[in-house]
């Protein structure tokens, strides 16, 4: 698996989420620091995620024309037979999908982020050792905690 590490402009997209149980929460959670609008589709939706600003709940089951108009999808249900289906329906449409249960069927995988102000480190094992990146990124935070990184990392733009 190769992942190419590239930083997308997100201002005008909304994020779909297939499924809105504890990853999608624990997922948006993170990319609101980036992204303000989001679509949830599931049969049940967790409750924190229900009362989040910039989030659309759809409370249904999935259905393909759900990814319309999105270039930017989470196969994010607890059935891993659904979340294939969602990548091959997301596939066909040309979508980026990330399936939360299987790294070779994502296009994208989610780095561990260290965020301040408009500057941004995100690490990646390629989908291999997410346990890894978080120690790199934690290790990355500490030395700018330390003072290591320079007065460049000490912006205030962006979502945080
Ligand atoms: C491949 C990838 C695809 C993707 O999710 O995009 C993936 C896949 C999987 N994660 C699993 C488990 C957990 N993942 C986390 C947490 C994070 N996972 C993240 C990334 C990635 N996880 C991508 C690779 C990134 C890379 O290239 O290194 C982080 C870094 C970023 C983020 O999620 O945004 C974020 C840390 C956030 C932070 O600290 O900032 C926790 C801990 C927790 O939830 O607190 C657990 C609980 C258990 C545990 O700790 O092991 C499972 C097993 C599921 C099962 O067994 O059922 C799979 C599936 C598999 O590997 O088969
Ligand atoms: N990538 C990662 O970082 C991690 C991935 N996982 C994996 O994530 C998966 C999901 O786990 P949780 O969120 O904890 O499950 P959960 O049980 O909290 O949520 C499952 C969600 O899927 C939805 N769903 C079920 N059928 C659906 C359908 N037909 N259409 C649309 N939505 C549907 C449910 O309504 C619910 O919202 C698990 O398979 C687990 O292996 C787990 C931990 C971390």
């Amino acid at each position: 698996m190769n992942f190419l590490p590239i930083s997308v402009n997100v201002d005008d997209e909304q994020i779909l989420f297939i499924g809105g149980g504890k990853v999608a929460l624990a997922k948006i959670k993170l990319l609101m620091r980036y992204v303000s609008r989001f679509k949830v589709v599931a049969p049940h939706v967790h409750e924190q995620i229900r009362a989040m600003e910039g989030v659309e709940v759809v409370e249904k089951q999935y259905h393909p024309s759900d990814l319309n108009g999105h270039l930017i999808v989470y196969a994010a249900t607890d059935d891993r037979l659904l979340n294939r289906r969602v990548r091959d329906d997301a596939k066909a449409l040309r979508c980026l999908v990330n399936v939360v249960d299987c790294p070779e069927f994502c296009d994208f995988v989610s780095p561990a982020i260290f965020k301040h102000g408009h500057m941004s480190v995100a690490v990646s094992s390629n989908g291999r050792d997410l346990h890894a990146s978080v120690r790199w990124r934690n290790a990355i935070r500490r030395m700018h905690e330390q003072g290591l990184l320079g007065e460049e990392a000490s912006g205030e733009e962006g979502r945080e």
